[in-house]
């Protein structure tokens, strides 16, 4: 990889998430040991003095990879010509809300920045949107940014998949990093499929190795869709090192490759699987050279048909409600 430093926007510094993601990426988790970044980091301008204290923080690491940090509460400064973009900043669900409750908050903000990520950014930026409900906020930033290439931004379910890995793991008593071709699918929602029909273990299929049906359907499932809301009752607060967690494995992948496994990631559908084109919605990919190729000819019947589809449907009730942003 070049030694030319490569500049990543992160939006929302000030917050819980950026407060271990940034590190994180100055550390060298995303792009890789010996590549030198620049942060351009975005607030709103009350949050600008909370972002200057994480600043200071930043240096006092002596990363040595840390080359240059910005802040701004001016989008275009922030996106100006950057490699890769984290888009955090919005506002989180408490206690009671469900993520599409955040739609009505969160969509103008993704609406402004897609226009200045339009403007301002290289066309071969990489985008992650976590700030939530993820995967139309992603889809409401693609349309807002016409002659930025579609492909390249993409929503998170990455920590549904890291966490459905984990409970997996334990069940069948294997290592995490032995379970390939897993896949969660749709959104990041209640309604989020964790599929584990095409999942190995060593070329033996898992469902085979745990041998419990209903446990996949009415522990595993349930569990993994509605772990975000378990965190927020118990913490007080939602998810956030392992949110960080989730975005860095899935631009690190974007930029290094899969080695050969399926990630899911939240892309911008082709039609494939019945997944009405347009929609943002998680589907098993492989990376590989710096980008990702979807999956293709999964098999998806009788229970998984009706579980994606259920997901699908939700997404595009939410398209519907964003309909004038896009
Ligand atoms: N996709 C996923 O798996 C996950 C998504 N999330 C979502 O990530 C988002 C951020 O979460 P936290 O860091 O915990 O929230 P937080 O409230 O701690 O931080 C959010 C930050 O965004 C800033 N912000 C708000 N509007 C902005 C704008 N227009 N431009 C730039 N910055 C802006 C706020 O000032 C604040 O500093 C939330 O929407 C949360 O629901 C959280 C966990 C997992
Ligand atoms: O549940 C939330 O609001 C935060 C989040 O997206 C998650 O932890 O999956």
């Amino acid at each position: 990889m070049s030694n030319q430093v490569k500049r990543i926007a992160v939006t929302g510094a000030a917050g819980q998430i950026c407060y271990s993601l940034l590190f994180r990426i100055a550390n060298g988790d995303v792009f890789g040991p010996d590549q030198p970044v620049a942060l351009q980091l975005l607030d709103l301008p009350q949050a600008q003095n909370a972002v200057r204290g994480v600043v200071m923080e930043l240096e006092d690491c002596a990363f040595p990879l840390l080359r240059d940090v910005t802040i701004t509460d001016d989008p275009k400064t922030a996106f100006r010509d950057i490699d890769a973009g984290f888009f955090v900043g919005s506002r989180p669900r408490s206690k009671g809300m469900e993520r599409r409750d955040l739609l009505s908050a969160n969509a103008e903000i993704f609406r402004v920045q897609g226009q200045a990520l339009n403007e301002a950014a290289k066309r071969d930026a990489k985008v992650i949107v976590v700030g939530n409900p993820a995967n139309t906020n992603a889809m409401i930033l693609a349309a807002n940014a016409p002659d930025f290439p579609t492909a390249n931004v993409t929503a998170m379910v990455r920590l549904d998949h890291n966490r459905a890995l984990t409970q997996l793991a334990k069940k069948a008593g294997v290592k995490v990093d032995e379970i390939k071709k897993f896949v969660v699918w749709g959104n990041h929602s209640p309604t989020m499929f964790a599929d584990w029909t095409h999942a190995e273990v060593n070329g033996r299929k898992l469902p085979e190795i745990i041998g419990d049906d209903s446990w996949y359907r009415e522990t595993l499932i349930p569990e993994v869709a509605r772990r975000g809301t378990a965190i927020i009752e118990a913490r007080g607060a939602s998810s956030a090192a392992s949110a960080a967690n989730a975005a860095i494995d899935h631009m690190h992948d974007w930029i290094h490759g899969s080695n050969g496994d399926w990630v899911s990631m939240a892309v911008s559908s082709d039609g494939s699987y019945g997944i009405p084109e347009g929609l943002m919605a998680g589907v098993p990919v492989i990376c590989k050279d710096g980008s990702y190729e979807r999956v293709t000819g999964v098999p998806v019947d009788g229970f998984a048909r009706e579980m994606l589809d259920r997901t699908v449907g939700e997404l595009t009730e939410e398209r519907e409600a964003v309909s004038a942003l896009l």
